[in-house]
């Protein structure tokens, strides 16, 4: 069988993922990184009534165009206990942030801008009729949508759907994610393995590249080499709706590699399995009806690599969430040999330079078994098929593994 390209192995992976429709109502600490499923309209006016935005004095403009306006004090409005009266021509009544503007005026001086009188004040500044009065419904209006279905949801959006007097919202449930790990060589972290053991590490981090994607993960532990346990995790996978059914091992080509063929047996199509890339060539891509099912290989950096390339952008995808960017240029730091067909991603250091050049160093060890090392990438230096040698201070594109910290 011939390895496929990433590129159509992306291209075919995420051209059969369909959004999922189906929508929960969460309350509003629970929504933050969601995405609405239906427009958000405002269920009242804000401002509620027209506001001062200042501490000082409500008055008519026209009293105090000039300085040294004389105004008789006649009450007191603070933010929730309005002055019920009117303020007539040559009155002034106390206002404070966010209180009610009283009948009849129209301005608010600052406080700084008057000097007491035995009555009431004197203005010391010119007032610009209508200043510093927030009108009633200046920021959204009672039955106005503000926040359009597809939006993200994050501090802003939460804060304004708040004060639109929402206490929940709906919006679209997280893709499914189950996580089976084969082997048995695996132990969980914690247990003391035994002399042929190992720890199963990478359903962890798979588990977290997902659930940061926005995904929901549903962790079916570790699965025996074995068609009948193998079938009957799958078989829990399917129960539970999951969108995603994803296995960490068995992918290759080993006796022990049973995933395939028994994903095979329990009926599903498979769409390409190996790839032209290192790590991660025994990638294995399917489904069962909806579901995609994504066979990632054993080692843990070619499962993570592999997480990052197909993984997240499917979850994403799926959860109507947009693409994360991870692709740049940068500057490489040392010379990089020829490649061969399968498209290298070297785990490397990058470092931003004070004028925003990247600059990246590969380890010089590149095993896919290697956690410690990917721990320690940046990114992940993108090598193409057939790529020549490239001189240090060549470009090269990057796939950054935490583009946060590198912007
Ligand atoms: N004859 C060939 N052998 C191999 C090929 C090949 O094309 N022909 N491909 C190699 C490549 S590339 C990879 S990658 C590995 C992947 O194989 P599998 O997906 O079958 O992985 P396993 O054999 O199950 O495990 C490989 C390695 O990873 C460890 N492992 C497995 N699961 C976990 C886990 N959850 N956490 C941490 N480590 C895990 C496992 O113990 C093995 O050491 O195949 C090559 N072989
Ligand atoms: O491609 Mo495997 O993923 O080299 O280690």
């Amino acid at each position: 069988m011939s390895l496929l390209p990433v590129a159509e192995a992306q291209e075919r992976l995420l051209s059969r993922a369909k959004p999922v429709m189906a929508v929960e109502t969460v309350s509003l600490s629970e929504a933050d990184g969601r995405v609405l499923a239906t427009d958000v309209a405002a269920r009242l006016t804000q401002p509620p009534f027209n506001s001062s935005a200042m501490d000082g004095y409500a008055l008519r403009g026209e009293d105090a165009l000039q300085p040294g306006s004389e105004l008789l004090l006649i009450g007191t409005s603070s933010a929730g206990h309005a002055f019920g009266g009117t303020v007539g021509a040559g009155e002034t009544v106390r206002i404070f942030t966010g209180a009610p503007v009283p009948e009849g005026a129209d301005s608010v001086l600052l406080q700084e801008d008057a000097e007491k009188t035995e009555s009431g004040i004197r203005t010391t500044y010119a007032v610009r009729p209508g200043q510093h009065v927030r009108p009633r419904g200046q920021d959204f209006v009672e039955g106005a949508p503000v926040l359009m279905a597809g939006t993200v949801v994050d501090f802003s959006r939460l804060t304004v759907a708040a004060g639109m007097n929402h206490a929940t919202l709906d919006v679209r449930c997280k893709p499914l994610v189950a996580l089976l790990a084969t082997g048995d060589e695996l132990v969980t972290p914690g247990q003391q393995p035994g002399p042929s053991q190992i720890i199963a590490s990478s359903t962890f981090g798979i588990a977290a590249l997902a659930r940061k994607a926005g995904a929901e993960v549903l962790d079916l532990g570790i699965v025996a080499d074995d068609k009948a346990a193998i079938t009957t995790a799958v078989e829990r996978a399917r129960k539970a709706k999951a969108d995603v059914i994803v296995t960490l091992g068995g992918a290759s080509v080993g006796d022990h590699d049973l995933v395939q063929a028994t994903l095979l047996d329990a009926g599903m199509e498979l769409d390409f399995w190996r790839i032209a890339m290192r790590p991660g060539k025994p990638l294995m891509v399917g489904s069962f009806g909806d579901t995609h099912v994504l066979g990632l290989p054993g080692n843990p950096v070619s499962s993570l690599v592999c997480g990052l390339l197909f993984l997240e952008p499917l979850i994403r995808k799926l959860a109507s969430l947009p693409p994360v960017k991870r692709a740049a240029m940068a500057e490489a730091a040392v010379s990089m040999k020829a490649n061969d067909q399968r498209q290298d991603y070297v785990r490397a250091r990058a470092v931003r330079s004070p004028s925003g050049d990247l600059r990246v160093e590969p380890f010089g060890k590149q095993d896919s078994s290697m956690m410690k090392i990917f721990a320690e990438s940046d990114c992940l230096i993108i090598r193409p098929p057939h790529a020549p040698e490239l001189a240090a201070g060549g470009a090269c594109e990057v796939m950054l593994i935490r583009p946060e910290l590198l912007v």
